[in-house]
């Protein structure tokens, strides 16, 4: 069990890869994010595995499909006792209620694990929006609104960019949690994300949790590089 609100997204491709990255950290208890290329790779064999070490657990695996089909799949997901997990918030509100749903039915012991709904990708922007995606509404405000779906589904919170935690927080309560991607320390290479801050912008902003991949997975050293994010974003 770990307090940290730092999310290491251990974007690997092999049970090897995330076993000789996390002999880094010294015993420490860390929240892990677990997301598609692991978990279609190794399977829940990899959940045991992290969760045996002591880990906190987000399985980000994004579910969007229809109601019925989502809260089957989280009925199953749930046996695996991970800490957090999420939907896409764009399946509507009743597949958000349908994915509670299942993780109710499913839970072990009586807890089930936070669910949570990504809004808007942090490697998407208005440009994209309008033309591709033809929204045509101020992304923040579709951040929003979807947010605010989530809610009312009765989910956790939501995975947005530290950009829009703010005024997330300020319209849904600051219990309602922002889990922040687009995560840079000054003067690394933003790659394929569109709204990113560093750290420390993302405290300010109030993000509840942030979401932090290459920066730490792709550093010749990553815990200190880990380091540096905690006391940057811990302030
Ligand atoms: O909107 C989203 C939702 C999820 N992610 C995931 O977070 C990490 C970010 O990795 P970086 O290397 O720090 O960019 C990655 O696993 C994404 O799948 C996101 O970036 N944006």
């Amino acid at each position: 069990m770990t307090d940290s609100r730092i999310c290491i997204a251990l974007d690997f491709k092999s049970k090897v890869e995330v076993k000789e990255f996390l002999e880094k950290f010294n015993d420490e208890k860390l929240y892990v994010k677990v997301g598609m290329e692991l978990f279609y790779g190794e399977g829940i064999e990899i959940v045991k595995m992290i969760k045996e070490m002591g880990h906190n657990i987000f399985l980000d695996l994004k579910l969007h499909d229809i109601p019925n089909t989502v809260k089957s799949a989280m009925k199953q997901l749930a046996k695996l006792d991970v800490d957090m997990i999420n939907v896409h918030a764009s399946g509507s509100k009743a597949m958000m209620k349908a994915a509670l749903e299942g993780l109710e039915e499913g839970k072990i012991g009586d807890k089930r694990p936070l669910c949570i709904a990504v809004t808007c990708l942090t490697s998407l922007d208005q440009v994209i929006l309008d033309d591709e995606l033809l929204i045509h509404e101020p992304l923040e405000e579709v951040v929003l609104k979807w947010a605010s779906n989530a809610k009312d589904a009765g989910l956790d919170g939501v995975v947005c960019s530290p950009l829009e935690s703010k005024i997330i927080h300020d319209n849904l309560g600051q219990d309602f949690l922002t889990v922040t991607p687009g995560i840079r320390l000054a003067d690394d290479n933003v790659n394929d994300q569109k709204r990113v801050t560093t750290p420390a912008m993302a405290r300010e902003l109030t993000s509840s949790y942030i979401v932090v991949g290459r920066t730490i997975t792709g550093s010749n050293d990553p815990y200190t590089t880990y380091k540096k994010v905690y006391q940057d974003f811990q302030g």
